[in-house]
């Protein structure tokens, strides 16, 4: 027999609303057309008519939620479900968080995590149960791979659903910084241009040799789109990328020597962490402009500030910042130098794609299936 909880199930999903409370194009990517395969009609009818629900809600594995990640608010929490696991949230405890993840450590089974969320090997230790880390970001840098691997636990992140977003944001940042996009919008808006006259130039897109640090998926497309300006591409990565044709330095400063404009777009690693520095960015030079989408903590930011207030570099489009969301105040009155809150990724498009990601890889983690987006270094 079935429970009513269990009947509203089959209902919502015979009347065109899956278990997550959308309709059936919902789980259908609408850029991309793809389906995700764990997502299937068969699947969740067979769930809703074979699970008691409403029991089995309290008993379901729990996949933690340390602290409130906005996509969850922007997508609407409430379309949210799965009859595999539930959610369990730290952030809606009043006890103190070691207490409460040793309260709950038995049943929990994954963690759900976002940028600003370090996942340590302490909080990892707390957690004997856990078998997946999935992550709304791309980046990576907030869990400890290390002790993921040493655990055997596996990581999936956002793949590739925020490339193009990111991509785009990257040459928004760059042609704001080249054109003054920003600067002459402040300058129209103070009132300026009736009483000071016409704005100074800005400087041209076109021909510009970009330097990308960070050759995958979204260094790729920031290429990609840049080559569309007319300008030349080349690249420094971990290694040489076989099948590509841009030219390929082995270090940044090297490349950094070679070009007019460079766009970080690699991981922050232990090797990455201040790559760009001081002598990176003299090699850049005075015409030079960085970019940074990546993380703030790839660029020495003090040593950065001191080359923008010396002149030793002409600008910066920057995304991300070392100590979000703490941004140097030296930087505030500079009109060559472009600053967004760390949002090159928020598109409501993607988040849905986000969306069908996360639950498709917890869907699968729940179902001793290969994730959809599994990190592997
Ligand atoms: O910065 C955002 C991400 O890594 O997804």
């Amino acid at each position: 027999m079935q429970t009513d909880s269990n009947m509203c199930v089959l209902l919502k999903y015979i009347t065109g609303q899956n278990r997550h409370g959308f309709t059936e194009e919902g789980l259908v990517s609408k850029r991309k057309g793809k389906k995700n395969p764990h997502l299937s009609r068969a699947s969740v009818l067979k769930m809703a008519v074979s699970t008691d629900c409403h029991k089995a809600q309290q008993d379901f594995p729990k996949v933690l939620i340390l602290k409130p990640i906005s996509f969850l608010a922007h997508v609407g929490e409430r379309h949210i479900a799965s009859n595999k696991f539930t959610f369990l949230k730290a952030y809606d405890s009043s006890l103190p968080l070691h207490q409460f993840l040793s309260t709950h450590s038995p049943s929990i089974k994954a963690i759900l995590s976002s940028v600003g969320t370090p996942i340590t090997a302490d909080i990892l230790q707390l957690l004997p149960e856990v078998g997946v880390v999935v992550t709304t970001s791309v980046g990576l840098n907030q869990v400890d791979l290390p002790e993921c691997r040493r655990r055997g636990i596996k990581v999936a992140n956002a793949g590739s659903v925020f490339s193009d977003d990111v991509a785009d944001f990257a040459v928004g940042l760059l042609i704001d910084v080249l054109r003054k996009v920003s600067a002459s919008d402040a300058y129209v808006r103070k009132g300026l241009w009736a009483t000071k006259g016409d704005y100074p130039l800005g400087s041209k897109l076109g021909g510009k040799r970009i330097g990308i640090v960070g050759l995958g998926n979204i260094g790729f497309a920031v290429a990609k789109r840049l080559e569309a300006f007319g300008c030349s591409i080349s690249y420094n990565s971990r290694k040489r990328k076989q099948h590509v044709s841009y030219p390929f330095y082995e270090s940044v400063r090297e490349l950094a020597a070679n070009c007019d404009v460079l766009v970080i777009c690699c991981e922050l690693t232990d090797q990455t962490r201040h790559m760009i520095n001081k002598e990176v960015l003299s090699a850049l030079g005075k015409e030079g402009v960085i970019v940074n989408i990546g993380r703030g903590a790839i660029i020495n930011e003090k040593e950065m500030v001191q080359c923008l207030v010396q002149g030793e570099i002409a600008g910066a489009g920057l995304d991300v910042f070392e100590n979000e969301p703490d941004v140097p105040v030296e930087l505030f009155a500079m009109d060559n130098v472009v600053l967004s809150p760390h949002i090159a990724v928020f598109t409501p498009e993607s988040f849905l794609d986000l969306r069908d990601l996360v639950m498709g890889n917890l869907e699968a983690f729940f179902s001793n299936k290969p994730l959809l987006s599994e990190y592997r270094d």
